[in-house]
């Protein structure tokens, strides 16, 4: 068949799909580990940039933990993580910001301008978005790293108003002007909530959610929120992929309809997943 025919076929059977999502909230949670190369990120860049164009309000909350580590080792740090969280002393607080609110951020910020597509790149320090406050990781100290204590959504919801993509990094405050270093999966999880978000897409560097992180082949395509506990307990579910099914449950029991975990090295892993019927990756239901 004609190609232009097959891509013809492809927009007809996706604009039922397009209508659905008209004027919706979809959060994306774009992984630092899915920031690998130049190409892939402008593929992301070109999948949320149409989403906005055929009428989403997309929301963006990023990570970069790849980076804040290559830049440790650059000053001769070695990077520290207890249960897919870094741990965060002073020094590693200063970096973790100037590397998410300052280096990633704006890099994304500039991608979508260069698709002459509006976005403003925050920190939930502007507008007192996010007020955090320390987490203790079963009750042990592991630096500024923080949890979300309030959304505020004023800002964001100020700028999707003005056809905006508000792009968010994981770094707050608390009431005190102490800085925190949160988990880009927990900002993505309480902020589609908050906002009230059709979806919530996470974005990083595997299939989904593996029965064996070393076998592609092992996706686990459906999980339901009181299977986490069993599969984190058997240790199939571990590292940085604990903060993200956790972030996964805590949504659906706040509302959020669809939560789904993809592979962001695959093109258009988004446009698959939102607007054709072959569902890919792992999606987490109640
Ligand atoms: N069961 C599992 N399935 C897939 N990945 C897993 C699993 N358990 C642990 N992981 C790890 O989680 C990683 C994804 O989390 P992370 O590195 O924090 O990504 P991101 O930067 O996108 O947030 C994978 O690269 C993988 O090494
Ligand atoms: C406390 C904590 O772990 N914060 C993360 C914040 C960045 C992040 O979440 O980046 P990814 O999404 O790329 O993993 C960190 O310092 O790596």
């Amino acid at each position: 068949m004609d190609k232009s025919i097959i891509r013809a076929k492809t927009l007809v059977e996706a604009l039922p799909y397009i209508q659905m999502f008209n004027n919706k909230i979809i959060v994306i949670k774009y992984g630092g580990s899915a920031m690998i190369d130049a190409e892939l990120k402008m593929s992301v860049i070109k999948d949320i940039s149409l989403m906005k164009l055929v009428g989403i309000k997309p929301v963006v909350v990023h990570g970069g933990g790849k980076k804040i580590s290559e830049m440790l080792v650059k000053i001769g740090k070695e990077p520290k993580f207890i249960q897919g969280l870094r741990v965060t002393d002073d020094e590693t607080m200063e970096i973790a910001e100037m590397v998410l609110s300052g280096n990633v951020n704006k890099e994304i910020v500039q991608l979508f301008e260069k698709q002459g597509i509006k976005s403003v790149g925050i920190s939930g320090k502007d507008g007192r978005s996010i007020i955090a406050k320390k987490k203790l990781l079963d009750g042990l100290d592991i630096g500024w790293v923080g949890e979300i204590d309030t959304i505020q959504t004023e800002l964001i919801t100020a700028l999707i108003e003005n056809d905006f993509i508000p792009v968010i990094a994981p770094i707050a405050c608390d009431e005190n002007n102490n800085t925190y270093n949160i988990n880009a999966d927990y900002v993505a999880g309480a902020i589609a909530a908050k906002l009230g978000a059709e979806k919530l897409i996470y974005l990083t560097d595997v299939e989904g959610v593996l029965r064996d992180v070393k076998d592609k082949t092992s996706l686990i395509s459906k999980i339901k929120v009181d299977e986490i506990q069993r599969y984190k307990d058997d240790k199939i579910i571990q590292g940085g992929m604990i903060p993200k099914v956790d972030c996964c449950a805590e949504s659906i029991k706040n509302g959020v309809a669809g939560v789904h975990i993809l592979d962001g090295r695959v093109e258009h892993s988004i446009l698959l997943e939102l607007f054709t019927n072959s569902g890919i990756g792992t999606m987490l239901m109640p």
